[in-house]
């Protein structure tokens, strides 16, 4: 039988690179099957090499907030590219991408620029272990903060899609400096604090989880999480790599009203591009070089293309009534399509479980059924719909999806579940 285009690319691509991606969530893996090779995309819509549409709710995992190919965004990178790729010195545009971030987080009053989310994560935690002088920190089971050694441990993500949630290669010296509480559940933090104490740099923790599919903060939790961290002198670092940008123009720490001392962020802020940030206080931020003494650089840090996208993009979020439109429509899609799943939304991202109960732990998250889900995602591949890859995973409105795009997504979607 004749091979479909993407069929011959990904037979090609396995032989090149490890599961044929050069990310383990894209490789389908958990859901089996062959990844479609993406042509393009424009506004909610993605075509593959075989000239198959979709409608995206993946949006490259959260970047694409305007959806794809945003006219403001092509056009800053056509500017910049015109005037070079990367020049190694300080440009204008850096400047720009940190005052509309500073001006959005009052949190954050002096940053530093990444490549990405997890140069940010590991970055936070070396800072928050310079400036205490501390080196034990607090993950949760099943938060995801990139790939950095010490932050592989019960990661979520990837990590719990794939069954590898502490990784190998990963020294228990490194692994041991982890502490791991569970999330939702303050006591867990405590118990820790109570066993370590004045040795814990900081606690890190996505505000609203997104890595285990998405789970909100119970009532009180993040309050706490601020309140034990002030006590015993440790840092709040929030991971805002998905919710920066994404749940509001204030992330969820202006969504909840708390503020870390750390921030961390990602994928919006980069508009599609390769950037990461990492940011709080200014005397917090003086210990990272050439200032202080916690060091930290990279080549392509804050290139022009990069945070040309992020400034396109920041800048267009700052229209009236963006995000009330993100919500508005996440909220159609998910009324829509309601009874069939428990539902977990936070504004424009958000994840159907299949789970019987409320989902507000990893325990729970592990007790939804993933093969269901499998077979569900291609019932909605098949009907053009595409969504996460994995149900440990967080699905995205952008402003370029239409109330046509969400009605046809509810049909589709109880087309798809009729035939499970
Ligand atoms: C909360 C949070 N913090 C940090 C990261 C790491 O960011 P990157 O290094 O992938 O840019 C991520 C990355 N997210 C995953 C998927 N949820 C990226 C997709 C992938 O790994 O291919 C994140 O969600």
């Amino acid at each position: 039988m004749q091979l479909t285009k993407s069929e011959a690319l990904f037979a090609e691509a396995q032989r090149l690179m490890p599961g044929g991606v050069n990310s383990p969530v894209r490789s389908f893996r958990a859901v089996t099957g062959t990844p479609p090779f993406i042509a393009s995309g424009s506004g909610s819509r993605v075509v593959d090499v075989d000239g198959n549409e979709y409608i995206d709710y993946l949006g490259s995992w959260g970047p694409l907030v305007l959806g794809h190919a945003h006219p403001s965004v092509v056009a800053a990178l056509m500017r910049a590219a015109e005037n070079g790729t990367s020049f190694g010195a300080p440009v204008e545009q850096e400047v720009e991408l940190a005052r509309l971030i500073t001006g959005a987080l009052p949190s954050i009053e002096s940053l530093r620029l990444v490549n990405s989310g997890t140069e940010a994560c590991m970055s936070a935690i070396r800072l928050a272990r310079a400036f205490t002088g501390r080196d034990k920190i607090i993950k949760f089971a099943g938060n995801y903060h990139g790939h950095a050694d010490g932050l592989l441990v019960r990661a979520g993500s990837g990590g719990l899609t794939h069954g590898i949630p502490t990784s190998a290669g990963v020294p228990e010296s490194y692994a041991s400096e982890t502490l791991v509480a569970d999330f939702n559940d303050l006591d867990s933090v405590e118990q820790l604090f109570n066993s370590y104490p004045n040795a814990i740099a900081g606690i890190i923790v996505e505000p609203v989880a997104g890595n285990m599919g998405v789970v909100g903060p119970t009532p009180g939790f993040l309050e706490g999480l601020r309140r034990v961290t002030a006590h015993d002198g440790a840092m709040l670092i929030f991971d805002e790599v998905i919710t920066g940008f994404r749940v509001g123009a204030g992330g969820a720490q202006g969504l909840y009203g708390i503020m870390p001392d750390i921030t961390t962020l990602g994928k919006i802020i980069g508009g599609g591009l390769p950037v990461g940030c990492y940011g709080g206080r200014r005397e917090i931020m003086e210990r990272v070089a050439p200032l202080g003494d916690m060091y930290q650089a990279g080549t392509l840090s804050g290139n022009p293309l990069a945070v040309s996208a992020g400034v396109a993009t920041l800048t267009e979020l700052r229209k009236p009534g963006v995000y009330e439109q993100i919500d508005r429509l996440a909220t159609r899609l998910t009324d829509g399509v309601g009874a069939a799943f428990r539902i977990n939304r936070v504004g424009s991202m958000f994840t159907g479980f299949f789970n019987p109960g409320p989902v507000e732990s990893l325990a729970e998250v592990e007790q939804s059924d993933a093969t269901k889900y499998g077979r569900y995602f291609h019932a909605l591949l098949e009907r053009g719909v595409y969504i996460a890859p994995s149900q440990f995973e967080a699905g995205f409105v952008s402003t370029a999806h239409t109330e046509a795009d969400i009605d046809a997504t509810i049909e589709r979607v109880r087309e798809a579940l009729a035939e499970l």
